[in-house]
Order: structure tokens, then sequence, then C-alpha cells
């Protein structure tokens, strides 16, 4: 007889949220037992029922579900539903997409997903709760703290550091060795060619700044 795979909750009933469920789907390791969203606003999500808001994670933890991934992609909103998570007692599984590909001595931290054509070079450091983005490129020795979204199809080049809770927008691209700030913003297609300070945005080819401070998550 085959063995039951562990179950999993997924927090997040929107875009992010169907991406998580189609990984899981494509994975084939997990059962998913459904999925939670602070305002349920769908039924179902890829045919996975929507089994309420969050007033359920007790039961459903008492019902044998010990993991669950906190599918949201603001980074703010995404790091505050693992907090819950967390307490309400789930283990937060790295989860990644089978297409991913991974290099020599990559480190995940909990929480971490990887989505379908991403690919993470030797010795790249993912930091809890990081969103590698689909065909996101991270390359070797890169460094992403916690919290950090990965758009899909950006790239980060060799040694790169992506500080806590920053946003690189889809396409872009960060030149070697360069360090983006925690909560700084890189708008899609930027050419990050220089050190980025925190919270700043910037944009464009050379990225230049558009402000200095994100607006609060
Ligand atoms: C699966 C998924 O969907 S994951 C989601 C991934 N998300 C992304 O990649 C989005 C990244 N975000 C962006 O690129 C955004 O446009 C940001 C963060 C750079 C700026 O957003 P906002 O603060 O709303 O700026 P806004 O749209 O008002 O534009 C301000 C100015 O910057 C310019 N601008 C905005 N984005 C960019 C960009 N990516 N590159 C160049 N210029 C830009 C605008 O044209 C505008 O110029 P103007 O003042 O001369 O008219």
């Amino acid at each position: 007889m085959e063995p039951e795979h562990p179950a999993i909750l997924v927090l997040g009933a929107g875009g992010h949220g169907k991406a998580v469920v189609d990984l899981l789907r494509a994975h084939g390791g997990w059962r998913l037992a459904g999925v939670v969203d602070a305002a349920p606003r769908v039924a179902a999500v890829l045919g996975v029922p929507v089994l309420g808001d969050e007033s359920h994670l007790p039961e459903l933890l008492r019902a044998g579900i010990a993991a669950a991934h906190p599918a949201i992609g603001h980074n703010g909103l995404r790091l505050a539903a693992a907090a819950r998570l967390r307490a309400a007692g789930f283990a937060l599984p790295v989860l990644l997409h089978p297409a991913a590909l991974l290099g020599h001595g990559v480190a995940l931290a909990e929480g971490a997903v990887v989505m379908a054509r991403a690919t993470i070079g030797p010795e790249a450091r993912i930091g809890r709760l990081v969103l590698v983005n689909t065909g996101a490129l991270v390359e070797h020795d890169c460094e992403l703290e916690e919290g950090a979204h990965i758009a899909p199809g950006a790239v980060l080049t060799g040694g790169v550091r992506i500080g806590a809770g920053a946003m690189i927008g889809a396409g872009a691209v960060v030149r070697p060795g360069v360090t983006v700030g925690a909560g700084a913003i890189i708008g899609a297609g930027a050419a990050v060619l220089s050190d980025v300070p925190a919270g700043a945005t910037v944009a464009g080819v050379p990225a230049t700044l558009l402000r200095s401070e994100s607006p609060p998550p």
C-alpha cells in the first residue's frame, strides 16, 4: 500500500494562492487538505475547497493537518499570515515546484517557496518565507533575507544580497555583488547597477530613484 502523503493547508485564495495550489498539485508529495482565506470570496481554488476563514485553523490542526503555507504575494502580509499560522501550531515547510532547479549547497529556510522554472545557483541562501517566483534566476552565492520576493523572470546575478521584505519586480536584472536594502522595491524591467538603500523604490534602465520611502505594508 502507498504511504499517505502529509496534509497541507494553503492560506490565501487569491492569485498567489492559486499558483501555490498549482505547485502542490504538480508536486504530488502532499495531500492538499484545503484553502482558508481571511475573507473567502470563492468556493474553490483549482478544485480545492475553500474551507472558510482563519477561525477554522484550530479545528483543522486538531484534524491532523500539521503543515500550512501562507500563499500571499505581498511581503508584509505574507509574513503576518505566517506568524498567525505558527502561533496556531502549523509547521511551515519549504515548497519546491518539481520544475524548479537547485544547485549544490542551496540553503532554503522555513516557508520559502520556489515556483516553476525558477533556478537557484550553488550555495545561494534563501531566507524564511522568501518567494522565488516563476522563472526567476537567483545565481550562485546570492543571499535573500526573510520575506523577500523575486518576481517572475527577474535575474539576480552572482553574489547579490536582497534585504528582508524587498520586492524585485518582474524581469528586473541586478548586477553582480549589488545589495538591495530591506523593504526596497525594484520596478519591473529595471537594470540595477548599484546598491539600493533600504525602503527605496527604483525603476528604469539604468535604475534610478522613484522615491526614498516605500509605502508601509
Ligand atoms: C505573479 C505576479 O504577478 S508577481 C508581481 C510582480 N510585480 C511587479 O513586477 C510589479 C513591479 N512594480 C512596478 O514596476 C511599479 O510600477 C513600481 C513599484 C516601480 C512603481 O509603482 P507606483 O509607485 O505605483 O508608480 P507609478 O505607476 O505611479 O509610476 C510613477 C512613475 O514611474 C514610472 N514607472 C513605474 N514603473 C516603472 C517601471 N517598472 N520602469 C520604469 N518606469 C516606471 C511611471 O511611468 C511614472 O512615471 P511619470 O511620473 O514620469 O509618469
